[in-house]
């Protein structure tokens, strides 16, 4: 079954993800292939634009891919895309593309999801819904209750177990169940998606210092601590669990020496280390998903988009990461 197409999503059509797809699909024949779910007058542009050639296909899931080019399932915009202008007119397309990329998943049309970025902003102001992220959104659509977001890149792994919200709300999100389910979600991952065996999972405070035994806030001792003691016992031989380890700390290359994910409390403290290491060639993947979803680990660039100047290196190795996932999930579901 790998040899299904991968579900690609381009994001937010002003953004750089169109360009990022076009360069892919002009510079390798990807193993399984590409369907992409966007607007074909859209891409076509944007590739004249760019003065890429790339034909492009109108394909529908369950149909075999053309020989050649792209496939494209069409997903129309409301209002052309102009590169660098942003315009909540398209969330909408933004939104329906990713949907009928997930069924295509899903249904099992498609091996796993890709996505280009979107900007969170522009979906909520051009839609109802309060979108906070692909992560959030996609678990809602899948029926998952504790999505992980996990960037991969460098020699890091790092998972958070918060994701998309203020800062000021951080505290009261980090509570005993969602550290456990993070955990116990990465070990997991690691084992079936990964194929890591017995990993080693670093976790961190939320304080500085770990809280200087209470001295500098009690999340530490009060709710992360006992978390990892009660998730160490369900995960025994399984899985070792160190923590909690201060934030500032837990990046060093001692503490690395061993670890085969970090898992971080809020978004920057994980994010800002592993984007200093790895920015333009991580990946970000989304773990307790029924199906595998890797996207890039930047954003919509507006400022980049239709020059030619956006690095693929990042949707490049989302792509080979989805493939990668997705045969191992397969061998472990055998
Ligand atoms: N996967 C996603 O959907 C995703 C990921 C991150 C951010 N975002 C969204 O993107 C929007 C913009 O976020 P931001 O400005 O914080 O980050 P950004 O990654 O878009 O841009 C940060 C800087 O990095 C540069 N940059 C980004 N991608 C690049 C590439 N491929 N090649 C060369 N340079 C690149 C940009 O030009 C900019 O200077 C926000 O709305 C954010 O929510 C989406
Ligand atoms: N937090 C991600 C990052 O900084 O790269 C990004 O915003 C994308 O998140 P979603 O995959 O949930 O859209």
């Amino acid at each position: 079954m790998t040899t299904r197409p991968m579900a690609v999503t381009p994001g937010d059509p002003a953004g750089i993800g169109p360009d990022l797809v076009l360069q892919a699909a002009a510079d390798a024949a990807w193993p399984g292939g590409l369907a992409v779910f966007a607007d074909p007058e859209a891409l076509a542009r944007r590739a004249r634009e760019l003065g890429l050639v790339v034909g492009l296909h109108e394909w529908h899931p369950g149909e075999s891919l053309p020989c050649t080019g792209l496939a494209v399932h069409p997903v129309p915009l409301a209002q052309r895309a102009e590169p660098g202008r942003p315009d909540p007119a398209n969330a909408p397309a933004t939104l329906a593309a990713l949907d009928r990329a997930v069924t295509a998943v899903m249904e099992g049309h498609c091996q796993g999801l890709v996505t280009g970025p979107i900007s969170k902003a522009v979906i909520s102001e051009g839609t109802s819904l309060p979108f906070s992220g692909h992560t959030e959104y996609l678990a809602e659509r899948a029926g998952a209750s504790h999505p992980v977001m996990m960037l991969v890149g460098g020699n890091l792994r790092v998972a958070l177990v918060t994701t998309h919200l203020p800062l000021r709300a951080v505290p009261d999100a980090v509570t005993p169940e969602r550290v456990k389910r993070t955990v116990r979600t990465v070990a997991e991952a690691l084992a079936n998606d990964f194929a890591v065996l017995e990993p080693h999972i670093l976790v961190t405070g939320l304080n500085p210092h770990a809280g200087e035994g209470g001295h500098l806030g009690d999340e530490e001792q009060r709710i992360i601590g006992p978390a990892l003691d009660a998730v160490r016992a369900e995960l025994g031989a399984s899985a070792q669990v160190e923590g909690p380890v201060p934030g500032d700390t837990a990046f060093t290359p001692r503490c690395l020496r061993e670890a085969d994910a970090v898992i971080c409390m809020y978004h920057d403290q994980g994010l800002g280390p592993l984007k200093q290491q790895a920015f333009g060639g991580a990946v970000n993947v989304s773990l307790g998903l029924p199906f595998v979803r890797t996207s890039v680990d930047h954003g919509t660039a507006f400022d980049l988009a239709g020059s030619g100047n956006a690095g693929g290196g990042s949707f490049r190795e989302a792509i080979a990461l989805a493939r990668t996932l997705s045969a191992n999930r397969a061998r472990a579901n055998e």
